[in-house]
């Protein structure tokens, strides 16, 4: 797998979708987040956004912060060397933690993904395209 071009083209669409009318937008972080931490209940990074209270104005917004830079990275999937400069910042923005659980954040993404958009998801193009992501961000 290497999401390729026909992929990201896909992954942009369904990203559309997902995250193009604002009234989704909260609604569909805050599904990820609760599902995150579901998952992984170690809510310690989060202590400056009130990580112990999801749905507070300052876990909320962010949310919005990771998701409107997420949306970035999506929309420059077709335009690769802008897209590798901005996941340089976002990987020199994380390294300040000592670990990021990408991959089960990855796995909740994904997983909110296919409940929202079950007929269109192609969980092919999105294991491949996230990994890209991944690899820019943790590089
Ligand atoms: C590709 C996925 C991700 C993107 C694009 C992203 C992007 C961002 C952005 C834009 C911010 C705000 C930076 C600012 O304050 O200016 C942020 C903050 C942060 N992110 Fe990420 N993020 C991602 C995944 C994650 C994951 C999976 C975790 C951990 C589970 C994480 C942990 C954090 C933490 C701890 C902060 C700082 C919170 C604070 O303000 O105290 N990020 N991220």
């Amino acid at each position: 797998g290497d999401c390729n071009t026909l992929q990201r083209t896909k992954v942009k669409y369904q990203w559309s979708i997902v995250y193009g009318a604002t009234d989704n937008r909260q609604a569909f972080g805050t599904l990820v987040w609760r599902d995150f931490f579901g998952l992984y209940p170690d809510r310690s990074l989060f202590s400056g956004v009130r990580g112990e209270n999801i749905y507070s104005p300052e876990f909320r917004a962010h949310v919005v912060r990771v998701f409107a830079g997420f949306d970035i990275l999506i929309s420059l999937l077709d335009q690769e060397d802008i897209l590798n400069s901005a996941l340089a910042h976002y990987a020199a923005f994380h390294k300040q933690f000592p670990s990021i659980p990408f991959k089960e954040f990855g796995v909740v993404l994904l997983e909110a993904l296919a409940k929202t958009i079950p007929e269109q998801f192609d969980q092919d193009a999105w294991s491949q395209c996230y990994a890209v992501i991944v690899a820019g961000v943790t590089a």
